[in-house]
């Protein structure tokens, strides 16, 4: 077995852990315990983590003396809005969590996002520790400190920058992930070669069939994914610049989210594939990268039976112009001007307000 892997996210004050391996679920007690300024936790976590890797989590801290209570909130998207968060806040406060316990999130993105944003503006901040469950929960939403939860006119749009203060990604619980949640996540896994390093997209185009059943590959690809957000958010913690590369396929995205109301019908990491396709293609219209670029990112997503057009989204999408109009309200908009995250090639990824919107249409209408 190969050992955990350590990568720091030096952020000062705000600095942590990000530790990846086998089995570290188990040692979570362990892990968790320097942080604590009294022997309990507060556990928030989802059904379908709950019924799977709840008992083994609160084992492994009752272990060290660690007393813990859970709440469990429905699983899927729907669960990120105002009465959830509510609920999750409510029940922390019933608990009597103080400013100096931690709060654990167990569970994929979703969790994690809520659990972070709760954490965020209960008692003005505590701290909390991520858990994360899914493959991108692991390579992405656990670390950074983007927390929130969406609204009906678009996706994040309510949140807080909220670093936790440890992350424990044990690369065993992904076992137990659907095949489809296992792609979804790998549709960032995916992003981050995409953006900015062609040789580990290479490398991805090699191993990644291979990553749901091989535990050495998987953890690579977690830990280089985590090495490579740990470094753009100890540069930019609050996307003041270079960040905005890690949306790569997220202007396109979450408009497709909002658009399928955040439903099974389109995952997170599924609207980012197909808007990493769609990104490529206008940076190709456009004239900006080279026409074979993509058709590498189309043939990869094919290459691992992921949707990678607006017409695999089963259901109806509303017109382009209803789509241009849902990505208005992304974050990175500047005076109402949209800005995308465009590539000059395969692992060279740019940020763009130069985008014409007659083009832009043009993308989306043969996409479908
Ligand atoms: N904060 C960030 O930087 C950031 C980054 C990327 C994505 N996100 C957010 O993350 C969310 C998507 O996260 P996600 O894909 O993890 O979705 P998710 O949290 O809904 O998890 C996907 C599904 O897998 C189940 N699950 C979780 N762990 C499991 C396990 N080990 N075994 C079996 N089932 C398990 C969940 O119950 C759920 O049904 C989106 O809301 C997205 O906006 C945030
Ligand atoms: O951490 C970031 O920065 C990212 O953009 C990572 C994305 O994968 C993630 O989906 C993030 O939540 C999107 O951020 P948003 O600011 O566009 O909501
Ligand atoms: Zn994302």
């Amino acid at each position: 077995m190969t050992d955990p892997v350590t990568v720091h996210v030096p952020l000062g004050e705000r600095a942590y852990d990000v530790r990846i391996g086998a089995g570290l679920l188990a040692r979570a007690g362990a892990q968790i315990a320097p942080l604590l300024a009294r022997p309990r936790v507060a556990v928030v976590t989802d059904a379908n983590v709950a019924a799977l890797h709840l008992r083994p989590l609160q084992d492994a801290l009752r272990a060290e003396g660690i007393d813990s209570e859970a709440l469990v909130l429905p699983a899927g998207e729907g669960t990120k809005n105002w009465d959830q968060l509510s609920a999750c806040v409510e029940w922390l406060l019933e608990q009597q969590v103080e400013r100096r316990d931690v709060v654990v999130a167990l569970g994929g993105g979703v969790i994690g996002d809520l659990v972070g944003f709760a954490a965020a503006i209960l008692r003005r901040g505590v701290r909390f520790v991520q858990v994360p469950t899914t493959l991108l929960a692991q390579v992405d939403s656990s670390v950074g400190g983007k927390t929130g939860i969406n609204s009906a006119k678009g996706k994040n749009l309510i949140g807080a920058f909220h670093q936790p203060s440890l992350v424990l990604a044990d690369i065993n619980v992904l076992d137990t992930l659907s095949e489809r949640d296992f792609l979804a996540g790998y549709g960032e896994v995916a992003k981050y070669g995409l953006l900015g390093d062609a040789a580990f997209f290479g490398w991805l185009e090699d191993n990644a069939p291979l990553l749901r059943h091989d535990a050495g590959l998987r953890q690579h690809a977690v830990a280089h994914s985590v090495a490579m957000k740990a470094g753009i958010v100890t540069r930019d913690e609050t996307e003041q610049g270079e960040r905005a590369l890690l949306n790569l396929g997220h202007t396109f995205g979450h408009a497709l989210e909002a658009a399928t109301g955040y439903s099974d019908r389109l995952l997170h990491g599924e609207g980012v594939a197909i808007g990493c396709a769609l990104a490529f293609e206008l940076s190709a219209r456009m004239g900006l990268c080279p026409q074979e670029a993509p058709s590498r990112v189309m043939a990869h997503l094919r290459q691992m039976g992921m949707a990678a057009r607006l017409s695999e989204i089963p259901g109806e999408l509303p017109d382009d112009q209803e789509l241009i109009r849902l990505m208005g309200q992304d974050k990175k908009v500047i005076d109402g001007r949209l800005r995308f995250v465009l590539a000059h090639d395969v692992g060279d990824a740019f940020v763009s307000d130069a985008v014409d919107r007659a083009v832009l249409a043009e993308v989306l209408r043969e996409a479908r």
